[in-house]
């Protein structure tokens, strides 16, 4: 295997169309990448999710986007309920609807755990690095926990209100942001980012 490359301090484009995710991802980036800026505010389509899994499909995004010329971050992630047999998993995004509307998706995901006594769940994050050549470095995080119900909390994004990470008494949407990034699946994944591309 060849080493991997490393990221060179140009500007770094953000490869997501959802704002929360943008907003975290900027935050976990700070100390590495001077300039960045976002595939919206580039213009950029989002590209469909065609990939059988979050890898396919974060490099899908990240190649996408690098080939306006310059490296670009995407973040393929979503939830993965075992009782459910991995749903929504990749899907995550789409169980919201075209509304993008949440509560109907945490509804959507109870209403499949009814008479089920297994809860747990967790969170994937792949996240690809892409070089407008096409080369790409990717990685993969999780977090583990359970899923209760009602949800609690007005933090994060997406399904963070009915995720209570394990060691944790409060959900993810109940938990400060700082908090969320040194130990959420985007924190794990960035991690190995991190050490094998930004330093
Ligand atoms: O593809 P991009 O443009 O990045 O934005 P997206 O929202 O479509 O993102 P995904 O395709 O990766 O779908 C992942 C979904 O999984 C959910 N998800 C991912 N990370 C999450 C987190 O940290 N907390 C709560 N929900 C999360 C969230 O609802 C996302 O919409
Ligand atoms: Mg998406």
């Amino acid at each position: 295997m060849s080493a991997p490359r490393r990221f060179t301090g140009d500007t770094l484009v953000i490869a997501s169309h959802n704002s929360g995710k943008v907003r975290e991802i900027a935050e976990l980036l700070a100390p590495y990448a001077a300039h960045f800026t976002t595939a919206g505010a580039l213009g950029l389509p989002e590209p469909e999710e065609t990939g059988d899994s979050f890898v396919a499909n974060a490099e899908l995004k990240a190649r996408a986007a690098a080939s306006a010329g310059h490296i670009a971050l995407a973040d393929d992630s979503g939830l993965v309920v075992p009782a459910l047999n991995g749903d929504p998993g990749i899907y995550s995004a789409r169980w919201a609807g075209p509304e993008k509307d949440f509560a109907l998706a945490m509804a959507k995901v109870e209403e499949g755990l009814a008479g089920k006594t297994d809860r747990s769940a967790y969170f994937v994050c792949a996240l690809s690095l892409a070089w407008p050549d096409g080369h790409v470095e990717t990685v993969e995080g999780r977090c583990y926990g359970t899923l209760v119900w009602p949800p609690q909390g007005e933090h994060g994004f997406g399904y963070d209100p009915m995720f209570r990470p394990n060691g944790y008494a409060i959900t993810f949407g109940e938990m400060d942001p700082t908090e969320k990034h040194e130990m959420s699946h985007r924190a794990d994944a960035f991690a190995q980012l991190v050490e094998r591309c930004f330093q």
